[in-house]
């Protein structure tokens, strides 16, 4: 579904990701595990482009990627959840929604607001409030569900836990989980909590410093703990 290989980026004369390879099978959970800096949000931006500069490989259903511009990237079937989210405060929630859904161009056709609220019943109960009125969870899920508007086989989430209060983490990793699940999605995650992520796919990569340091599955990431204390501890 998406192969990454050999890909650099660089903004400018700073090199930030180096030679990276990370693979998304169809349908597939992969987390991408990195500190502050590592150059996660780096290597999605190459992915959907809009960032930095990229050489290397990166295909989506063997198409090019790293020519296209990114409406052509979108279209192919990609789908970015950026670390900021990018609600729209002054508007309610189904108008946000409809909004993703005017960003939809052919060939892919969106999502009906039912579907979206039969993935996500509880923005049907929050659809009259405005995007300043939630929380950074109910926030987050709605830039999800607005990233799922366009009906994507890759979607790209940057850090979904940031700014999310602990203790609704758990119920976000629940919704995200259905709503991917049932849409057969393959999801690329960029997280720094480990136990979200978890939750959320079942590979794993870390990054660190630009390059790819680990990959393997959850079992061989527990297996060597010292890859939390070297790549990932605070
Ligand atoms: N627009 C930019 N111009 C120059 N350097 C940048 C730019 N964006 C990011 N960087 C640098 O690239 C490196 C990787 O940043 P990136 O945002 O990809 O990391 P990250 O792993 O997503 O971290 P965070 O969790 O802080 O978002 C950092 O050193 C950062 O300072």
């Amino acid at each position: 579904m998406l192969e990454i290989d050999g890909l650099d980026a660089r903004y400018g004369d700073s090199q930030v990701l180096y030679g990276v390879s990370l693979h998304v099978a169809k349908g597939q959970g992969v987390a991408l595990l990195g500190r502050n800096g590592a150059g996660k949000t780096t290597l999605l931006k190459s992915i959907a482009g809009g960032g930095p500069k990229a050489n290397g490989t990166a295909r989506l259903r063997s198409a090019d990627l790293l020519p296209l511009p990114t409406h052509r990237r979108a279209r192919l079937g990609l789908a970015l959840v950026p670390e900021e989210r990018g609600i729209f405060a002054h508007m309610t929630v189904e108008e946000n929604l409809l909004l993703a859904r005017h960003a939809c161009a052919p060939p892919r056709e969106s999502l009906r607001l039912g579907q979206l609220y039969d993935l996500f019943p509880e923005l049907f109960k929050l659809r009259a409030r405005m995007g300043n009125q939630l929380s950074g969870g109910q926030q987050q899920i709605l830039a999800v569900a607005r990233g799922l508007m366009s009906s994507p086989d890759c979607l790209l989430l940057d850090e979904p836990t940031e700014g999310v209060a602990p203790l609704l983490v758990q119920e976000m990793a629940t919704q995200i989980n259905k709503a991917i699940n049932a849409r057969g999605t393959a999801l690329l995650l960029t997280e720094q909590c480990i136990w979200f992520s978890r939750a959320c796919t079942e590979y794993v990569y870390v990054v660190d410093s630009g390059r790819i340091v680990f990959s393997g599955s959850w079992g061989e990431f527990d297996r060597q703990p010292e890859i939390v204390t070297r790549y990932l501890a605070i």
